[in-house]
């Protein structure tokens, strides 16, 4: 089975002055198929574990396995949209969504590959943008492209460090039921892992949300959300297992003064 596990992890970013202990003793078990949010303030120690995952960083202390073989660098098995877009500039969108493509599907003539290119970039809303160079387009739209290449890879894990972070609220809404799409229809179901800062987006996607603390960074608490799909926006703000769990994340992430400013609203 495609599992994660995170094993006693910790990660020291290393200068030439001075160490620091960025993330300590996490334990986490991500099973495949499950969509899995990293919520938590800033410096918390997200991207830094994403990373690992992603076999960028080795951790200083403790493992990583995926499938049960250590992770030791990055692999077809683990794609990746990192917050910086890294698409390569001399080829435009379509080129760089192929490139992807070619990996996976050897042999396929470049007529086929193309025209997945095309459905691709037109599943997140860039069909009109495809010659175009990375230079020429907004930072939300590369981080489209970059979407659809992982798409286009076809890994079985999806590792997102805030994916939907540099565009704008309805591409978002739009790029978020894509996800979700995509991951529904398969049969043999992606496991995801996304760092956000959106509360309501960890909500509306997540199977579990692992919420960080700082320093160092650690899990603090880890919380199935119960629940079921397929989830509507419109549904889930009127749930009130919706308002709880909010309410509860809230607290975590913002404390006590929060609530006590929710609850003051409310009996407005
Ligand atoms: N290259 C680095 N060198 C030294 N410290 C670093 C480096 N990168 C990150 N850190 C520190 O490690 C800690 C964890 O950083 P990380 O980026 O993983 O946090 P995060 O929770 O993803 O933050 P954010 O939500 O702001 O992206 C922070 O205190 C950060 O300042």
């Amino acid at each position: 089975m495609g599992t994660l596990s995170i094993q006693d992890v910790s990660y020291t970013y290393k200068g030439s002055r001075e160490s620091h202990l960025a993330v300590q003793g996490v334990n986490l078990t991500i099973q495949e198929g499950e969509i899995v949010c990293f919520i938590g303030p800033s410096g918390c120690g997200k991207s830094t574990v994403l990373n690992m995952l992603a076999g960028l960083f080795h951790p200083t202390t403790g493992k990583i396995e995926y499938e049960q073989n250590e992770i030791t660098g990055p692999g077809v098995d683990r794609g990746v949209v990192f917050q910086s877009y890294s698409l390569f500039p001399w080829m435009t969108a379509q080129e760089n969504v192929i490139l992807a493509l070619e990996q996976v599907n050897k042999g396929v003539p470049k007529q086929e590959l193309k025209q997945k290119a095309k459905e691709l970039l037109e599943l997140v809303g860039l069909d009109k943008a495809d010659q175009k160079y990375p230079s020429q387009l907004s930072g939300g739209m590369q981080q489209r492209v970059a979407l659809a290449r992982m798409f286009a890879l076809d890994s079985p894990v999806f590792l997102m460090d805030e994916p939907f972070g540099a565009v704008d609220a309805a591409v978002r809404a739009n790029l978020q039921d894509c996800l979700v799409d995509l991951w529904s229809k398969q049969q043999k179901k992606k496991t995801i892992v996304m760092v956000t800062h959106d509360i309501d987006e960890a909500i509306l996607l997540s199977d579990r949300i692992v919420v960080f603390s700082p320093n160092p960074g650690r899990v603090s608490e880890t919380i199935t959300v119960s629940i079921p799909r397929p989830r509507s926006r419109q549904s889930l703000f009127m749930s009130p297992r919706y308002m709880d769990l909010r309410a509860h994340l809230l607290t975590l992430l913002h404390g006590e003064e929060t609530q006590a400013w929710e609850e003051k609203v409310s009996s407005l």
